[in-house]
Parts: C-alpha cells; structure tokens; sequence
C-alpha cells in the first residue's frame, strides 16, 4: 500500500528469469502459441498488462517467440462470449453473478471485487456463516465450458483447518450464534458517531482557523466501512468508506488494492501490493532486487512516508485511465464507483484547499494542509508498515514464515496460517480503539468483515489455537516497541543480498 506509484509495477519488471520461472510452474498459460483473432487480444492483453495476476504468473511466457495463447473455450476477459456475464470462479466453477448483483446482503459495492477473478479466498474470509453464502452461490447459473484454466487459481481459506477451528469458536464463543443478526458487524456504533464526531470538529476547526496544529487534527475513519465491517447495513458502511475519498484516497481504489491484492496474498513478493509498491524506493522484502542506496532506507524512509497521501492521489488518477490499481484490475468497477475518484477529489481538494485558501489566505491554507498531509501520511504508513514488517513475519529467518512463503503459492500454503505469520499486533484495547483495529493485525487479516470492537476477544481465541499448533503469533507490547523492530527490519532488508527460492 505504501507509496502509490506506477501501476506497471518496476518489481515485477525487474523480477529477473529465474525466479519468474519457478513461479511459472503454476501458470494456468503454458500451452503452445495459437492463432485468431481473440488469441491475439489475448496475447495483446497480456502485454499491456491488463490482467495483473496473469501477467505476473506468465511473464516468463509473454516474450514474442513464447506468447501465452487463448484458452480452450475463449478468452474470459476479451471474448463477448463471456463479457456479457458478471462472471466469477469459485472452486473451480465459473458463476454468474448478474442475478445477484443488487441482493447480496453485504452490498454490490462488494460483490463487485468478485467479478472477472477467482474470489475463492474473498469469498470465504468475508463470510462467517460459509455454508449460508455457498448455499446462494449454488443457486446462481454456473457457465459451462468455461474457460477455468485461464483464471489464476486464489488461495483457498476453507481448506485450512486452523482458520476454520478459528472462525467456528468465533461464532460459538464470542457472537453466540448472534453472527445470524449481524452481531459481527454490530458493536462499533459509538465507535462510528465518536470519530465522525470528532473528524467533524476537528474539519470545523481547521475551516474557522487553518493552521499547522488543526491540520494535524484531522484523521480518517474509512477503513472498517470499506471492508462492511462497520454496520449490518451496506449502505452505512459505504459511507463511512466514501470519507476516504474526502480525505484524499480513492475508496475504490483501496478496495481493490488493499483487499483483493494485500488482504488475500499478505507478504507474497508477486502478489501484494504492500510490497510491491514502494519498490524500487523502498525494498520491504529481500526477495526483491537489492540496489546500494537500499543500505540507507531506514533512514530516509521516513523522509518518504510524509508524502505518501500525495503519491496515493497521482496513483489514483492513473488507476482510473488504466483501469486498475497495484495488484488487481477494476473488473466489477461501475461508472459510479468510478466517478467517486473524481468527485471525491474534487470535494477533498475543496474541502482541504480551496474553501480554507478563500477564507484565510494562502499562506494560512499552506500551512494547515501540508500539517493535515504529512501528519496523515506518516500516521497511515506507520501504522500499516509496521504490523507486516518485522523480521518475524517475512522470509528474512529460516523458520516458519520463510518456509510459508515460499510454498507453491495458492496450492500449498495454509492461508489461515500465512495471515498469521505475516502479520504482527501490538498494544491492547486501547490501540485497537484508537486505531480500529489496525494494532490487531493478526485478527483483522483473519476476520475483515467482522466489527474491530471484537477482535481484542477474537485474539484471545486465535492466541489459543496458535499456541495448541505451535504456530508463532507475534505480538509486541506497544507502538514504540514494534516500530523499533520494524526500524531494525528496514536496516536489515536494506542490506541483505537477494532472497532466493529455497
Ligand atoms: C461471490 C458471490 C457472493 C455471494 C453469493 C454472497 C452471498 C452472501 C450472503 C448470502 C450473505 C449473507 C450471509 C449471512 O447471512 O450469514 C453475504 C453477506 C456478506 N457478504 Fe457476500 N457474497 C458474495 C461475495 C462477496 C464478496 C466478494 C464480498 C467481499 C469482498 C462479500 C462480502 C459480504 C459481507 C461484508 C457480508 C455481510 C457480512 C455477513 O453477513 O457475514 N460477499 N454474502
């Protein structure tokens, strides 16, 4: 997620042969090179790079001798054969959507991610009654022959014993069989009137008076609403997921690129945008190229990060031209959804900018926004960066993690277990408050559509299990503690040679 740069990712670019091939050996696009006209868009999609997760598992294949050719039954993305569906594959069957669009209880705005992909691991960590949406799935049409092996494979969270041990003490311990009612989404409704309370306050402040403190004031609330976790009622959750957009991102966006690329691949070098993104400035992963002024990054990463609000807008509005952001192309996206890039641009750039500079001047308005800017941006990068980024949660150490990691992708890994050795929580129910959840990584990676207010009882649960299976649950005490660790872990990615597959 960290500085939203150019959606032709340069790490992928840079990925040289030998590790592309060994993640080709997975790659739904080996066969023999075909002809026509729709094996031709197909090979031309591939090169423009349109189908992210495509272009990454075939790369090895897309040089002009070797290009990747149209599947069995027609090209999924390009062939009007299958375009007039909203199709989706889950497990291995491919579904239309269309039905089904305006009745899914969570909201369309949702369902959308599903569309044009394998939403397998959406499907199932989003859902806590999995047998009441499979149910819904199985009645909506299936497509036959169509062509499955074109769509790069999702993990799998069901298969994973731990995950379900998890999610079924969830619901008998903690909601009781309320998850029926929605009490999994319920809980966080004072939470919800505290921060718009206070973000109101703290923008009436900034307005009546712009300077450097009340644009320090102003923080952002949109993350539980964006993942429908804050309220039983769809509509309630994408509002409260819209501030982003008042606050200078883009909800859609972040939708794409935090749940579909960074939530359902956590610290995969190929897959999550996380990683990929501040590459090549940044190196968050020492499987990705090593270059000398790397050895320097923990220092001037925090020279960086208060530019990161700045670099998501520029990413914003290049994802709207291309149609997708790091790690995920828009294929669900509708025309509003679209048009809430550029309207909430224009209503956060008005808001932050214009209406301030009318009222107080230029200089008053410099120094509030670029308080507002900075102070939200280091927030926000420090935050995040630090509950994936300690050696105990990537591929750094010989152990459980690295071993995770470096399975075959989707076929091998335990996903509820990547979530967990990839994550890493600090502090308690204070932070957990302060910061909706964000502290308690490990169960939000778990359980997105579930309410922050309940993971603090979640963890307890999670902690168990771990500990039953010697699965390594990392956890520090406090902010200060795991930012130092995660300053040391920068210090150490900045130098370490090149990891290679083992
Ligand atoms: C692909 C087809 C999908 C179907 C058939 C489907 C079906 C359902 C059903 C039946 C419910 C009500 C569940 C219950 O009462 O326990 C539900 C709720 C929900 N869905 Fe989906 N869903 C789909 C995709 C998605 C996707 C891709 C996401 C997220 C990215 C999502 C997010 C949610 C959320 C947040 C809720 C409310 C939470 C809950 O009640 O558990 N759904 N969906």
């Amino acid at each position: 997620m960290l500085l939203n740069s150019s959606v032709h990712s340069p790490a992928l670019a840079a990925r040289p042969a030998p590790q592309l091939a060994s993640r080709a050996q997975y790659s739904p696009l080996t066969r023999p090179q075909g002809s026509g006209r729709s094996s031709r868009l197909y090979i031309r999609r591939l090169q423009r790079g349109v189908a992210t997760q495509v272009l990454q598992e075939s790369a090895p294949q897309t040089s002009t001798t070797q290009a990747p050719t149209i599947p069995e039954g027609g090209d999924p993305w390009e062939d009007p054969k299958w375009q007039q569906y909203k199709w989706t594959v889950y497990r291995g069957v491919a579904y239309d959507l269309t039905p089904y669009m305006e009745r899914h209880p969570g909201g369309s705005w949702l369902i959308n991610l599903a569309i044009g992909r394998d939403c397998t691991a959406l499907f199932e960590s989003y859902h806590l009654r999995p047998e009441v949406s499979v149910a819904h799935l199985k009645r909506l049409p299936v497509l036959e022959g169509f062509p499955l092996e074109a769509v790069p494979r999702a993990p799998y969270p069901n298969d994973s014993e731990f995950y379900n041990t998890v999610r079924e003490r969830v619901k008998r311990e903690v909601f009781k069989g309320g998850e029926a009612k929605g009490a999994h989404r319920s809980g966080s409704e004072g939470a919800a009137l505290a921060v718009i309370g206070y973000s109101a306050l703290s923008y009436a402040l900034y307005a009546m008076d712009t300077n450097f403190l009340t644009g320090t004031l102003c923080l952002t609330i949109q993350h539980c609403g964006n993942h429908g976790a804050m309220s039983t009622k769809p509509w309630v959750n994408q509002l409260m997921g819209l501030t982003d957009d008042l606050t200078g991102g883009s909800s859609l966006m972040w939708r794409y690129h935090h749940q579909v690329s960074h939530h359902i691949h956590c610290n995969d070098d190929a897959f999550d945008e996380d990683v990929i993104n501040a590459f090549p400035i940044l190196r968050f992963d020492a499987r990705q190229p090593r270059y000398w002024y790397h050895q320097y990054q923990h220092i001037y990463m925090w020279l960086t990060f208060p530019f990161l609000n700045l670099v998501f807008q520029a990413g914003d509005i290049q994802g709207l031209f291309d149609n997708r952001t790091v790690g995920a192309t828009l294929y669900g996206a509708t025309p509003f959804e679209k048009a809430t890039v550029v309207l909430g641009k224009l209503a956060h750039y008005g808001l932050l900018y214009a209406l301030p500079f009318f009222l107080h001047g230029g200089l008053s308005m410099l120094s509030g926004a670029s308080a507002y800017v900075f102070v939200q941006s280091i927030v926000l990068a420090a935050t995040f960066a630090v509950s994936h980024n300690v050696p105990e949660a990537k591929p750094i150490d010989e152990g459980p993690t690295r071993e995770s990691l470096y399975k075959n992708h989707t076929l091998e890994r335990d996903w509820g277990v990547q979530q967990v050795l990839t994550s890493a929580n600090w502090g308690g129910a204070i932070g957990n408050f302060m910061t909706g959840g964000l502290n308690l990584q490990i169960e939000h990676h778990l359980f997105p559509a579930i309410s922050f207010m309940h993971y603090p009882a979640i963890a307890a649960i999670v902690k168990d299990e771990c500990e039953k299976r010697g699965i390594l649950y990392n956890s520090y005490a406090t902010l200060p503690e795991i930012t130092a660790r995660f300053q040391r872990y920068m210090r150490e990615a900045g130098k370490l040679m090149r990891l290679r597959a083992m």
